[in-house]
Formats: C-alpha cells, structure tokens, sequence
C-alpha cells in the first residue's frame, strides 16, 4: 500500500516502527465505514468479535478481553520526564533512554503476523485551532475501530500535517507477535510484567505495550488528551482535564455550563446525560470524560470535549439511572466484557431487566445468579465492562456540541466516592478554596484501575493517573488558572452522591442530582444564600428542594452533617498526602490548610 502522504517526519517515523515491529503488512487508515466494516467482518471471522443480534443491536459488537486485561494499570503506567523531579510523587518515572531501550526490545518483532494499522487522528473538531493531530500506529483492529468511535479518524489529518510535522506519534502493540502458523487467541495480550503504558511528555510522544485495553491502547484518550495534554497545557497556560461537560437550561432558557471531574467510574457519565427531576431545567451532554480548556477572549474559561464518543461503565447503565447512555448504544457500538445474551444481545448487572442466561465476560455459559466453586455468586460482565459508543448517538448531545470555540464554564464540580464524611453538596468559599477541595478530593477504590489498593485515596482532581507532570506544579497551575481568570473564574462546589447507611444509598442519585445542579445555579445568580459552615457553604433549609422524594429526616441531616471530628482527620490526612509534594506543594495549598483547621478549631 503506498503511503498517502509526503511529510518526511511522518514517513521516517513509520519505516522505522516497521522496521523495528516487522508486520506481515502495513494498512493506512481512513476512518472510512468501509474501512470498519470490514475490519470487523475480519473479526467476526477470526472468532474475536461477536456480531451481536442486528434487530436489537444494529451495527454493534462485543469483544471479551483477556480476563488479566481488563482495566488501566497504573503500576505499568510511566511519565518519562528527562528529569525524574519533573515526574513528581504521584507517577511512575524511568529515565526516557532507559525505558525507550527497554521498550524498543519488547518492540523488536513484535507485530510479526500481524497487521500495522496507522491511524490518523484529531482530538477535538478537525482542523480548529484547539484540536490536536496526531497518528496511532497500533497492530489491533480492536483499537483501529475503537478509535473510529471515540476519535476523528480522518485523512484530512494528513493533509493538516502536510506541511507542519505538526502531530503527536503514538505507538501501539498488544505486544503478542504470532509465529509462523500459530493461531491467533481472541484477544492478543502480554502479560503484566511486559506491559509499559509510556510518555515521554517533553518530545509529546506515546509508547504503549502489551495491553488492549481502552485506557490502555485508545491512545488518543487518557495518554493524548489528558497525560501528555496536561504537560503541554501547564506549560501553555490551558487546562485538560478529566472532566464531564454539561449544558444545564432553566425554564427561561438560560444556560449553565457545568465541568465536574470525578475519578474513574464515579459517576461522570451518569452526570453528563442526567434526566433532569426539576420541572422546566433539563441537562444536554457536550463530553463525559475529558475536557480542554481555554481563557477565552472575555477572559472566561471555555471548554470543548476531545472525544468524539464515550467510552462508558456498562454496569449500572439501566433506564431507571442512565437512560440517554443506553440509548446512545442502542446501535453502532462496541461493547467488551459484557454477557452475551442467547438471542445475542448484551447485558451486564444492574442494567435493570432479567437475562435468562447466555455467555459471560470470561466466555463461559452462564445463567444469573450461578455460584463459583466458594459460594460466591458469579457476575456475568465484568464490572469495568464498557460499552464504546458515538457521541452523535447520544439523544441529548448538545447540537452545538462539536463548536470549537467551546463553552463558557459556570460551575466546577469536583468529588468522589464516599460512603460518609463528605455531604451531599458544600461551595467553596472563592476560587482557591475550591483549588484545595478539587486537590485533596478523595475516593474509595473502583473496578477502573487494576492495583490501587483497597483504600481511599486521594485523587487530585480526579486526576491522579492522568497528571502528565509535577503534581504540585499541576496544583500551582490550578491557583495560576484562577489568578489570570479572577471574578470570572467559575464557582467550585464539591458533591458526593455515595453516603451509605449499610448497603443503602442515602441519596437517590442519578436523575435526582439536578436538584444539586438547580442549587449551583441559584446560587451562581444570587437567587439563593448560604448557610457558612467550617468545610464551605451549604444550602438553606429549602432552597435545595426535596418535593416528591421520600428521604426521611434523619437520612437528610446524615447527608448535610459537617463531621468536625472526622474532617479533622480529613484535614491531617491530608497534610500528610500533601508532604510528599515537599517544596512543590503551592505555597497557596498551605494556606488553605491552616485556615480550615482553624475554622474546625
Ligand atoms: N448511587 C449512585 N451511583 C451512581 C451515581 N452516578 C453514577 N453512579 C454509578 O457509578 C458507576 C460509574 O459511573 P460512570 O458515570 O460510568 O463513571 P465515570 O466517572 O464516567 O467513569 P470513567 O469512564 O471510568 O471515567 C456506575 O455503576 C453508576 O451506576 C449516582 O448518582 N448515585
Ligand atoms: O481510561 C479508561 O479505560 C476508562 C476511563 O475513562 C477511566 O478509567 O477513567
Ligand atoms: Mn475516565
């Protein structure tokens, strides 16, 4: 196939990946239909996609992973700064020639039997001026039609970069080279020793090996658009962040723009697509994972969403909590690690109907509530499941989604999961209190990422496996954002949807957060005031209104409380988190602590 480009940049780096990876042949991609069609017609004849039932499920797939390859590895996740400071305490660092070297071994014939697919790609609208190229050489097809959905795969990026060398290189193998004859497994991976998710932030390079997973391998996602972007926006004075966009309307037809950055699986799907209780406001999705963001020329922040599709939490996606999710995969999409129904279909636990049994995650026959070998029952899908779906599908995608001068951000979110101790809803008191709740938010552990323990963490804001560089240079940018934005900088709130009593959520959640919205928004227009408390602001009694709900008093006061005690505790955890930022922790961040242990008293 001849190489529909000139740039010499490019075409240097790809013969010398080829010569490196040695593929049997090497495909330049298009983002074409056909080009998907029938790179899954190639799957579904190998055995590594089932085409799923096309009355129910038009145009869509299903792939189960490796069982050892079903989630980001953060442990095999690395930020090859040439500086090891550079990297910071939150990531992992090995010297760039040292890892390239290790890396370029693992790589020697590594896509032997297979095919290089090069993928070029935008991150944001094609072609505007805060969009990034970049190309995706990677030997899974898996990811070249994941990639279709989640990214702008078009030939207009090499025409772009014609003439700029202007793009981002990134490298991909599932690291599993197929010997002369040897069959192919469903879903080609190294084992975990061998895989090496690596950036290399000062060149803008991406090399990742030995996964297939989302995270992992989509590297236009979490490596692109928030590890190395992050670098680029701290040192260009911009923001990427792991954060949902939402357009949030009231009855006069006023809109809000909402950016709210919860770690991996808490809740910021289910948030960007929110049914809306409170008569006359409704919510409409411009992103659910990623945001970048600029100063626009008002001097107000303005955000676009990179993506071009969701790569969504199948578990807990049911008509009754995510209904727009679940319609926007109602067709052309990819699902992996979900059980295949018997009249292939898909479902997943949670998903709020009956399956009568069909084929689990692992590829086993499976019937629901079946027991393993101790008793315990056996989940169908996997619980990091995910469902690949496009954006365009989504019945509430903002129509203006795709405009590349973004939207102007009213309200930062930020927060986690939390079985208690946060309440419901606090504001900040200005722009770098909430710089300090977004830095020490914390979370309990989720089925996103593999190895991070079993305790709560912190999670900067959310971005904790994302940060491209220093965190406490990350946590000082946050204050510089908010200097250079001054009153125009959006007001921060920090929520928590998760308090437990027992195994029962105190707050229905889900739909029923736009009365959290609604209260930003009141609060943002002056319609409302506050009640101040040692943590932040919180609601008036009435003024975050519970008509119709049937939370019983003592649930209410359970959600609301401001545990002095345990926010001390809060507060020395912190501080303890934050010593190992040493001299980089922002002068600003100290601040913020001692004044809220002296409001604690
Ligand atoms: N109880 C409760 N659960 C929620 C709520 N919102 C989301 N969840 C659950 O949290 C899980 C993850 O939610 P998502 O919205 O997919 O998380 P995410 O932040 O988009 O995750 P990533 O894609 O990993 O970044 C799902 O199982 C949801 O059902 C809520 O308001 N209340
Ligand atoms: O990166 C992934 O695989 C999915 C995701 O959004 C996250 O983990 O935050
Ligand atoms: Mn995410």
């Amino acid at each position: 196939m001849s190489a529909p480009t000139t740039n010499k940049k490019l075409l240097d780096w790809v013969a010398e990946v080829e010569a490196m990876c040695t593929p049997d042949q090497v495909v330049w991609c298009d983002g074409s239909k056909e080009e998907y069609d029938r790179l899954m017609a190639e799957m579904v004849e190998s055995g590594a996609a089932i085409k799923l039932n096309e009355e129910k499920r038009p145009n869509s797939f299903a792939f189960n992973s490796d069982p050892s390859d079903v989630a980001r590895v953060e442990n095999r996740t690395y930020i090859a700064s040439v500086k090891e400071e550079d990297a910071g305490p939150t990531n992992n660092w090995i010297d760039p020639e040292e890892l390239k070297e290790t890396m370029r071994g693992l790589y020697k014939g590594c896509m032997k039997g297979r095919t290089m697919y090069i993928i070029p790609f935008s991150m944001g609208p094609v072609g505007s001026p805060i969009a990034k190229n970049a190309i995706e050489i990677t030997d899974s097809a898996y990811v070249v039609c994941n990639m279709h959905i989640m990214t702008r795969v078009t030939t207009e990026v090499l025409r772009l970069i014609e003439k700029t060398d202007d793009f981002i290189p990134c490298l991909h193998s599932v690291g599993a080279p197929l010997e002369e004859g040897q069959k192919d497994v469903r879903w080609p991976c190294a084992p975990i020793e061998k895989k090496y998710i690596a950036h290399f932030p000062e060149e803008n390079l991406i090399w990742s090996f030995g996964s297939g997973y989302g995270g992992n391998a989509l590297l236009g996602k979490k490596c692109l658009a928030l590890r190395i972007a992050s670098a680029m926006a701290g040192r260009e004075g911009w923001m990427a962040e792991h954060m949902l966009i939402l357009r949030f309307t009231n009855p006069e037809g006023k809109k809000f723009h909402v950016a709210a950055a919860f770690p991996s699986a808490c809740g910021k799907t289910n948030l960007a697509m929110l049914q809306s209780t409170v008569p006359g406001w409704k919510v409409e999705t411009i992103g659910d994972d990623i945001a970048w963001m600029k100063p626009g020329a008002d001097g107000r922040l303005y955000a676009i969403n990179p993506e071009a599709g969701f790569f969504g939490v199948a578990p807990g996606t049911a008509e009754y909590s995510n209904p727009m999710a679940l319609a926007a995969c109602s067709k052309d999409t990819i699902f992996t690690n979900v059980v295949v129904t018997e009249d292939k279909d898909v479902w997943w636990e949670d998903m709020g109907i009956d399956c009568a049994g069909g084929t689990d995650w692992k590829n086993n026959p499976w019937k629901p509530g079946m027991k393993d070998a101790d008793g315990n029952t056996i989940k169908g899908a996997h619980p990091n499941s995910r469902f690949s779906a496009r954006a365009a599908n989504c019945p509430v995608i903002c129509a203006d989604w795709e405009d590349p001068a973004g939207v102007p951000i009213d309200i930062f979110v930020f927060g986690g999961k939390r079985t208690s101790v946060m309440p419901l809803v606090h504001e900040a008191f200005d722009f770098e209190q909430g710089v300090y709740m977004g830095a020490t938010a914390s979370s309990e552990p989720t089925a996103a990422a593999l190895d991070v323990g079993a305790k709560l963490r912190f999670d900067p804001f959310a971005m904790t496996p994302f940060i491209g560089y220093h965190a406490g240079d990350y946590m000082q940018h946050w204050f510089d954002m908010g200097e250079k934005l001054g009153d125009k900088a959006p007001r921060c709130f920090y929520v928590n949807w998760f308090q437990k009593d027992g195994k029962k959520f105190l707050w229905p959640g889900f739909g029923e957060n736009s009365r959290v919205l609604k209260w930003m928004c009141d609060r943002v227009e002056g319609k409302v005031e506050a009640r101040e408390t040692p943590i932040g602001l919180m609601p008036i009694d009435g003024d975050l209104t519970l008509d119709g709900l049937d939370i019983p008093a003592e649930d209410w006061e359970k959600l609301m409380k401001v545990d002095t005690e345990a926010f001390k505790a809060t507060v020395a955890d912190a501080k303890d988190y934050l010593a190992k930022f040493g001299d980089k922790l922002p002068a600003k961040m100290t601040e913020q602590l001692e004044k809220l242990e002296a409001r604690l008293g």
